[in-house]
């Protein structure tokens, strides 16, 4: 228990870290915050709740991962390579796939509160 007890504690610091460092990561839980907020004054259905849940770890998950390819890029390749930037671009990419995505959740989803 003490163990998996330390390993959140360090978990929740690589958020914490993210959430300091990374700009993106901040502006994605602005948007958390807002759309949770619409979702609540919409009063969105438990099936709504799940889709908008969903898209947002979605979202927040593949920034978290962004940002460890960022660090081990930079660890492994601090000059430029070619392989660097094929990496860093396509950790990118699953962030924008994920963000696209999460848009398209949320006018799925409050599109009918919006325009019955
Ligand atoms: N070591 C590298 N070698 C080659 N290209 C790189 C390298 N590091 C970053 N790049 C590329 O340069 C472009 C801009 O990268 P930049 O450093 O501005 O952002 P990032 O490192 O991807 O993310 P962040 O701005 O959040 O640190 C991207 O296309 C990225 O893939």
């Amino acid at each position: 228990m003490r163990r998996f007890l330390r390993s959140v504690a360090f978990a929740w610091a690589g958020v914490r870290a993210s959430v300091r460092t990374e700009a993106n990561m901040r502006l994605h839980l602005v948007a958390v915050v807002a759309v949770n907020a619409a979702g609540w004054l919409a009063g969105l259905s438990r099936t709504e709740w799940l889709a908008i849940v969903i898209a947002q770890g979605m979202v927040l998950g593949a920034e978290l991962l962004n940002t460890a390819v960022e660090h081990v890029v930079d660890l492994a390749s601090p000059g430029p390579h070619p392989l660097a930037k094929a990496a860093k671009d396509a950790a990118a990419g699953a962030v924008l796939v994920a963000a696209v995505m999460a848009v398209i959740v949320g006018l799925i989803v409050f599109g009918p509160h919006i325009v019955p």
